[in-house]
Order: structure tokens, then C-alpha cells, then sequence
């Protein structure tokens, strides 16, 4: 299960394949045996799909401009994107964060809620300091202010991803660009108290803004 948290305390839930895919395919349903239409999400009331994940990129083999056309789609249909994008650690390691986020980036709309999920934190434990975080997240903010409009920029939700827990929220979410999280199902999104806390630290913010 993975949930995402909104700077308005949106709360997400996408679970797993069964219950309700986190993924859709590029167009209008046919015959593309196994794969989830945008039409059929929306008829079982799903209103949100989490595109470019890490595992589609990676394990998958999805591309920017293949999660693009599923992108576009779900947004002419009207179901919301959860927007994923980060780096691998050899990426980060040769100084190359902000030239694939950008690039990754490009594939989407601007009206996305855009996750930023460095490869080497999710699931692992591992978690970027808040100001190595807030780094990307002005950089991509800034990107959307120069290559779409301030407007966008502000409004946009930019959410971080990857080792999230009740230990980390609070500090995470206390930086400027980060509006909210995508939390892993291996661990804090199953676990009611933890997940709360990880809520109430993205809500305390708004709270104190
Ligand atoms: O994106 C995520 C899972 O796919 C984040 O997972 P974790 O919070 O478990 O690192």
C-alpha cells in the first residue's frame, strides 16, 4: 500500500494491484490483457494514479515518453497524478540529481502533484537530510517557474518520497518546498499511530503558515 500526503491533507490511498492499481495504461481501453484503463480506475471511483514510480522505470521498463502518454491521458479523463521522479545514488554521486529530475520532469503536465523519490531512500532507510530534500524540491520548483509560469510553480504540490517515517516527517516537513509525502507500504503508511503523526506534521505546518 502506498499513501500520499497533500499539503492540504489529502490523504491518498493506492493499494495494491487487487484492491486498486496505482497504474494505468496509455489511451483509451482495448484489448491490452492485463493492463488497467484509465476508464476502468474511474469506474471503481479511483481518482488518483501514481505514475513513473521508480519500480515501473526500473524493474518495468516504462520510459518518460511512454509514462507521459499515460499521464496525458488520466489528466484529459480527469483523474489526478501523483507524479514521480528522483535519481539513482550512482546519478547523485556524479552530481547528476538536478539533470535527471528535470528531464524526468519533462514527461509530465503541469497540473500534476510531483513526487520526489530518490531511488537510493526508498525503502531502505536511508533519507536525504531536509536541506539535501528541500534542494531538489526548489530546484523543481523553480524549473516549473521558469518553464511553465510562477503561478503554476506556487500552486504546484511537490511531495517527498522514500523512508518516511514519524521520526523524519516533522523535519522533512518543515522545509519550504515540501508539501506532503509519499509513504511506502512496507512500513509507516500500515501503521495507524505512525502514519497520524506523519498526517499531522504536513497538516501542523499549513497550521503554522
Ligand atoms: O515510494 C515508495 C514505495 O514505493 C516509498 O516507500 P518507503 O516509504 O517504504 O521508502
Amino acid at each position: 500500500m502506498y499513501i500520499f500526503l497533500g499539503k492540504f491533507a489529502d490523504v491518498v490511498v493506492a493499494p495494491p494491484f487487487l484492491y486498486i492499481d496505482q497504474n494505468c495504461w496509455t489511451g483509451k481501453g482495448g484489448a491490452f490483457t492485463g493492463e488497467i484503463s484509465v476508464e476502468q480506475l474511474k469506474d471503481i471511483g479511483c481518482k488518483w494514479v501514481i505514475l513513473g514510480h521508480s519500480e515501473r522505470r526500473y524493474v518495468i521498463g516504462e520510459n518518460d515518453e511512454f509514462i507521459g502518454k499515460k499521464a496525458a491521458y488520466a489528466l484529459s479523463q480527469k483523474v489526478g497524478v501523483i507524479a514521480c521522479i528522483g535519481e539513482l545514488l550512482e546519478e547523485r554521486e556524479a552530481g547528476k540529481t538536478f539533470d535527471v529530475c528535470f528531464q524526468q520532469l519533462k514527461a509530465f503536465a503541469d497540473d500534476v502533484v510531483i513526487a520526489y523519490e530518490p531511488l537510493w531512500a526508498i525503502g531502505t532507510g536511508k533519507v536525504p537530510t531536509p536541506e539535501q530534500a528541500q534542494e531538489v524540491h526548489a530546484a523543481v520548483r523553480d524549473r516549473l517557474s521558469k518553464n511553465v509560469s510562477a503561478e503554476v510553480a506556487s500552486k504546484t504540490r511537490i511531495i517527498y518520497g522514500g523512508s518516511v517515517n514519524r521520526g523524519n516527517s516533522s523535519n522533512l516537513a518543515k522545509k519550504e518546498d515540501i508539501d506532503g509525502f509519499l509513504v511506502g507500504g512496507g512500513g509507516a503508511s500500515l501503521k495507524g499511530p505512525e502514519f497520524a503523526t506523519i498526517i499531522n506534521s504536513v497538516t501542523s505546518k499549513k497550521v503554522a503558515a
